[in-house]
């Protein structure tokens, strides 16, 4: 089985979780008392995907402002961005849309965008409404799901919708989104979604 790696980004405000996103899809953990991340952290996890495996290189940066300037490094090459706001902080949503604007203006040409809304186990005070946030996310063609890091909601969702938008890699070539075939084989006959 065909082997495909996949580096994807984390981005967002400090604080909207996207490190317990991550920490629950690889290790299906929650820590209340997790740390800000300093820098990124670094971390894998391979998936089956129609014939194929993904395995996805996350790197989880920190959202803090006095690290914004490291994020090219992470985003550079990927194949996929993971987009955070928390539902719970307006604001979060504008740093998203900042974030956005940036990976369209420095980012890889073909990236495919998921925009994640987390703490949706916080509905009852939360500020951004999900209509927005699948309308902003269809007017740029992202992938946009409410997640719950901390009740393990919809995050395999977000990575199962990420490894749909990535489109078929021809195995003699390095991808030209930042997804490299591990393993050659046939080229498929034509282009298709892999699951
Ligand atoms: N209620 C709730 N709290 C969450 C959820 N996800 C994360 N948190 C909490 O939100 C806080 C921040 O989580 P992190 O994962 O560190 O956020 P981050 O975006 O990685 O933050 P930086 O590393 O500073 O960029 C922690 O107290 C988490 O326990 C969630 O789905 N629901």
């Amino acid at each position: 089985m065909a082997i495909r790696e996949l580096k994807v980004c984390l981005l967002g405000d400090t604080g909207v979780g996207k490190s317990s996103i991550v920490c629950r899809f690889v290790q299906d953990h929650f820590d209340h008392n997790i740390s800000p991340t300093i820098g990124a952290s670094f971390m894998t996890k391979t998936v089956p995907c129609g014939n194929e495996l993904h395995k996805f290189l996350i790197w989880d940066t920190a959202g803090q402002e006095r690290f914004h300037s490291l994020a090219p490094m992470y985003y550079r090459g990927s194949a996929a961005a993971v987009i955070v706001y928390d539902i719970t902080k307006q604001d979060s949503f504008h740093t998203l849309k900042k974030w956005v604007k940036e990976l369209k203006e420095h980012g890889p040409e073909n990236i495919v965008m998921a925009i994640a809304g987390n703490k949706c186990d916080l509905s009852d005070i939360r500020e951004v409404p999900l209509k927005d946030a699948k309308d902003y996310a269809e007017s740029i063609g992202a992938v946009v799901v409410e997640t719950s890091a901390k009740h393990a909601i919809n995050i395999e969702e977000l990575f199962q919708g990420i490894s749909r938008q990535i489109p078929p890699l021809d195995p003699l070539e390095k991808g030209n989104n930042g997804a490299i075939c591990m393993h050659g084989g046939k080229p498929p006959a034509q282009a298709r979604r892999c699951c």
